[in-house]
């Protein structure tokens, strides 16, 4: 395994899959295990899948694909991504090749720090009640580490304990609600059932010192003292395409970021298409998507309005994009350690820390939103995305083998990437070609 490994993989899409595994193996030195996984040959076995979920009935596959071109602080990234949707790896590949040459991306994450809460009631007074909690702030941490030892010797475990008296929402119970924060460095964990069960381990202490009772002993999925930031500069003239100048492009993007700003209506699909990126890697990475998910919106609506995870402007010349959100991300715990295809997705990614993977995420959420609004502000999404989306468009017609890219490119030459339209151009073909179009010729 080489540090000086390129993502600049020129012309990978057009190989076959053959060869992109044997490009792989050349690269990372995948053994024939990893290969196999990768060909669905030893995937997830349904014994192990039996001991990861409940009723387990077998288990479920998506497409696994590379982003490729990443350069994030100088070091070269492939990003396995697992997703359902056509355009989303090319449009990541497509935004880091020119990122890329315009110096790659720059990015930063927080010290893995969480927030985990608990829920205290009928404490009384809320300003004593805090004083008292305050006040045994020493034997609250002792025992919270108390429950995770080992995360004390890696350097982590609970660092701080704040108190947040919340007014009182529209309801019978007229109390305030006190909330106590357990502040807690995971270390290379996500660190969900090591903070709950701190959580739960200090809530005997905090009824005692209140007189209170405890309610819920949960995490936050609202990681806010671990966000990942990602950045980019691109010259302007950089960005000329579709006969059009890079001013032309720009101003198309600076606009999108503008009406996200703007409006939550559009924020939200401006968001989708960050989490396109950031889910697919996420899902492939073992990473709990739903916790990643939760934490990107609630922040986006932080200061009252939802917003866009990421801002585009102009600046001497060159369009300055930045992304900042929760990252709360493992190198350990959940499925990280024990499912293969994690294990394969982890070996491509080569990263070594929690950090750094959080830094590779904002970097493919960043590089995703800059290929759609680059789309959207300029020729609009559908040329580059249903140029794609024809492929699935002539398998749900019929078409089967090599005649899948034949009937996608009938489809886009024709302009109308319909069902129907691709029903109409299998049924016109000979028999003979019918029979092999759809499989149907035994
Ligand atoms: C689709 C592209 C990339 C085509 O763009 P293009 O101009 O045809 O690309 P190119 O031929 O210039 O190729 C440049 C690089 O892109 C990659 N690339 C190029 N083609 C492929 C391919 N077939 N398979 C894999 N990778 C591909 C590849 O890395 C290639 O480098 P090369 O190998 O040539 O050195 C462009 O039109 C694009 O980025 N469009 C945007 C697509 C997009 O954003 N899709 C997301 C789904 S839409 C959505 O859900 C979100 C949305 C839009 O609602 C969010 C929002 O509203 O903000
Ligand atoms: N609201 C949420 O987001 C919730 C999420 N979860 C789930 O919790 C799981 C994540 O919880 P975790 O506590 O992260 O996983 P986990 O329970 O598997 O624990 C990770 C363990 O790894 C060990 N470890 C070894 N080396 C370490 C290192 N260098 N740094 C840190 N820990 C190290 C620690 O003992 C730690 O307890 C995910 O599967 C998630 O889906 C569970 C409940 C709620």
């Amino acid at each position: 395994m080489s540090e000086s490994l390129t993502s600049r993989l020129s012309g990978f899409h057009k190989l076959s899959m053959v060869e992109r595994h044997e490009k792989l193996s050349q690269m990372l030195g995948l053994d024939e295990m990893d290969l196999a996984q990768l060909q669905g040959i030893s995937a997830l076995q349904p014994g192990l899948a039996n001991k990861m979920i409940e009723n387990a009935v077998g288990t479920f596959s998506l497409p696994l694909g590379l982003g490729l071109n990443l350069q994030i602080n100088g070091r070269d990234y492939l990003v396995p991504m697992a997703v359902e949707e056509p355009s989303v790896v090319a449009a990541v590949s497509f935004a880091s090749k020119i990122v890329r040459e315009a110096g790659g991306f720059s990015a930063e994450a927080d010290d893995p720090i969480m927030i985990g809460q608990v829920q205290l009631t009928r404490y009384g007074d809320p300003t004593e009640a805090t004083k008292r909690i305050v006040a045994a702030k020493e034997a609250l941490l002792a025992l919270a580490n108390s429950f995770h030892p080992s995360m004390v010797k890696r350097g982590g475990g609970c660092k701080d304990i704040e108190v947040r008296v919340l007014p009182a929402p529209e309801g019978p119970r007229g109390e305030p609600l006190l909330v106590v924060h357990l502040i807690i460095d995971t270390q290379e964990a996500m660190g969900a059932n090591l903070i709950n069960t701190m959580a739960e381990g200090v809530a005997p202490l905090l009824e005692q010192l209140t007189g209170g009772k405890v309610f819920l002993r949960i995490l936050s999925n609202l990681a806010d003292r671990r966000l990942a930031r990602a950045t980019c500069r691109i010259p302007v003239e950089m960005l000329a395409d579709f006969d059009m100048p890079g001013e032309s492009i720009a101003e198309g993007i600076y606009q999108a970021s503008r009406f996200a700003l703007a409006d939550p209506y559009r924020a939200a699909t401006h968001n989708k298409g960050i989490m396109n990126g950031i889910d697919s890697a996420a899902i492939a990475a073992g990473q709990d998507w739903r916790a990643i998910e939760a934490g990107a919106h609630a922040f986006a609506c932080r200061d009252g309005q939802y917003r866009p995870l990421s801002t585009w402007h102009v600046e001497d010349g060159h369009l300055i994009g930045r992304i900042e959100l929760p990252m709360a991300l493992g190198m350990v715990g959940g499925p990280i350690k024990i499912h293969p295809g994690v294990q394969v997705a982890m070996k491509i990614l080569r990263v070594e820390s929690a950090r750094e993977l959080s830094m590779v995420f904002a970097a493919v959420g960043l590089a995703q939103n800059f290929a759609a609004v680059r789309a959207l502000g300029s020729v609009g999404i559908q040329k580059g995305h249903m140029a794609m989306h024809a492929r699935c468009v002539a398998v749900t017609a019929g078409a089967r083998g090599d005649w899948v890219e034949k009937i996608a490119e009938l489809l886009v030459t024709a302009g109308h990437v319909k069902v129907e339209k691709a029903r109409e151009i299998i049924d016109s073909l000979s028999e003979q070609d019918f029979r092999a179009a759809t499989g149907t010729d035994g």
